[in-house]
């Protein structure tokens, strides 16, 4: 643009004195209303419209008035003795499953999910559906949004959260190392940090996970054991998130309790676990890996029914004393618990196959493989004997009649056609 402001070049075209004053202003109008135009710009396209001001969100309601009247209507309780309940995850497998159990009892719940893509959103898309239907309204956010978190508990007085959003699987950790810090950590540490400085302070249950045992080989896993020794990144940042609790509870007040949940299967689970994928595999004709210890001895895992985990679940919650504090200042000293959710019946991987070829009807195509070393542990073994005291747990389903009801919901899920009125159908 600058070369508006030169004399002409062609002689015999010279402008008279005002003419050119003229033209020589008109210029510089033109430049600054060109710098002007690309400053507002510039401005316009990096700042966020208010509807995209918490991640995740595109509907242009979020944050008003009708999407604050939809929170406070699905967090009231039926009865004046029921729970408010925040459960962070809710669209992932214990998630809903939680929410729905809590919302058909009577308590009020708010979900939050960040509907990530480490599985197919479609499945955790379809959880929603399942929970718009049951009342429960479920934000599309993350943990690591502190203005949203702390909107939300501007709006509701929360009872108590169940924080089960978290980067899950143990050996996707090698790739996405990152992933887990984000979730497991930092946006734990976030979801405290808003708690801690609520008032009232909500009293806490979360999801830790039977991993922390890592390497520990002494049988079966007692919550007295070590568990310094994660074998995992996975491993690890559940058990830094246990130290972490630790450290608000001491700190805040914050009555806190983590459920170490031991390889949790059923309807409406995770496809990147292996009784999912084995399914899915077998049904294809594809060849899955078994996983066989060094020495030819068997893996095994302590699976555990979603039933009975929610059982446990809501048990922790209905016995969970207050937190002290408020607004981040403690009152007084407040409970801090850990419990073993398990089944306490170990089942070699090999049986786990063949379980699933006399249900699904299909012999598996196997190759056996050596135990990677990227984060599996040979075995796990849970001791329930804390939790059967202080929660009155009780798994009551095997894993033969676990994986039946899977495999049932696993045909009538993908076998439905995408409009999918059965994806619809009750847990
Ligand atoms: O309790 C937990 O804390 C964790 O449970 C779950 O981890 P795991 O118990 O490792 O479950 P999962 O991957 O289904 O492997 C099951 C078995 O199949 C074996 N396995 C696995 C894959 C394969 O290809 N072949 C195989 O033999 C494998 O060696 C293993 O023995 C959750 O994913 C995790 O998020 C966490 O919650």
């Amino acid at each position: 643009m600058l070369h508006l402001d030169r004399t002409p070049s062609t002689a015999g075209n010279k402008l008279k004195p005002d003419k050119f004053h003229n033209h020589r202003l008109r210029s510089k109008l033109t430049v600054w209303s060109f710098l002007f135009l690309t400053v507002f710009l510039v401005f316009f396209l990096i700042s966020p419209s208010p509807s995209a001001t918490f991640r995740g969100q595109s509907s242009p309601a979020f944050g008003g008035p009708q999407w604050e009247k939809q929170i406070v209507k699905s967090t009231r309780p039926r009865s004046t003795s029921g729970l408010t309940v925040l459960v962070t995850g809710a669209a992932g497998f214990v998630g809903s499953h939680v929410s729905l159990a809590l919302k058909k009892r009577g308590d009020g719940v708010l979900g939050l999910d960040n509907f990530n893509n480490y599985y197919e959103t479609s499945l955790k898309k379809a959880r929603k559906g399942l929970l718009e239907q049951a009342g429960v309204f479920v934000i599309d956010a993350d943990i690591n949004d502190k203005s949203l978190l702390d909107k939300i508990f501007n709006v509701v007085a929360f009872t108590h959260v169940i924080h089960l959003a978290a980067q899950a699987g143990v050996r996707y950790a090698m790739q996405n190392p990152n992933s887990y810090v984000d979730s497991n950590i930092a946006g734990f540490v976030n979801l405290l940090e808003t708690c801690k400085s609520s008032d009232p302070q909500p009293a806490i249950v979360w999801a830790s996970s039977s991993s922390v045992y890592g390497v520990n080989k002494k049988v079966p896993f007692s919550e007295k054991d070590r568990t310094d020794q994660p074998a995992s990144l996975y491993a690890a940042t559940k058990k830094a998130g246990e130290a972490i609790a630790h450290a608000y509870n001491h700190i805040y007040g914050l009555s806190i309790t983590g459920l170490r949940f031991f390889t949790v299967y059923g309807p409406w689970g995770r496809p990147d676990m292996a009784y999912f994928f084995f399914t899915r595999d077998i049904i294809r004709g594809k060849r899955i890996t078994v996983y066989e210890a060094p020495d030819g001895a068997s893996v095994a895992r302590d699976f555990t029914y979603i039933d009975d985990i929610v059982k446990g679940c809501l048990a922790a919650l209905d016995t969970a004393k207050k937190s002290t504090g408020s607004g981040g200042k403690k009152k007084g000293p407040a409970e801090f618990r850990i419990f073993n959710l398990g089944n306490t019946t170990p089942v070699p991987v090999s049986r786990l196959v063949s379980l699933l070829e006399k249900i699904l009807k299909v012999k598996a195509e196997t190759k056996v493989l050596p135990l990677p070393r990227n984060g599996d542990v040979q075995f796990t073994h849970a001791n329930i004997s804390l939790a059967q005291r202080e929660l009155g747990y009780m798994p009551t389903t095997d894993l033969e009649t676990g994986l039946k009801k899977f495999v049932r919901w696993y045909l009538s899920y993908y076998n439905s056609a995408s409009a999918s009125p059965s994806r619809k159908k009750n847990f």
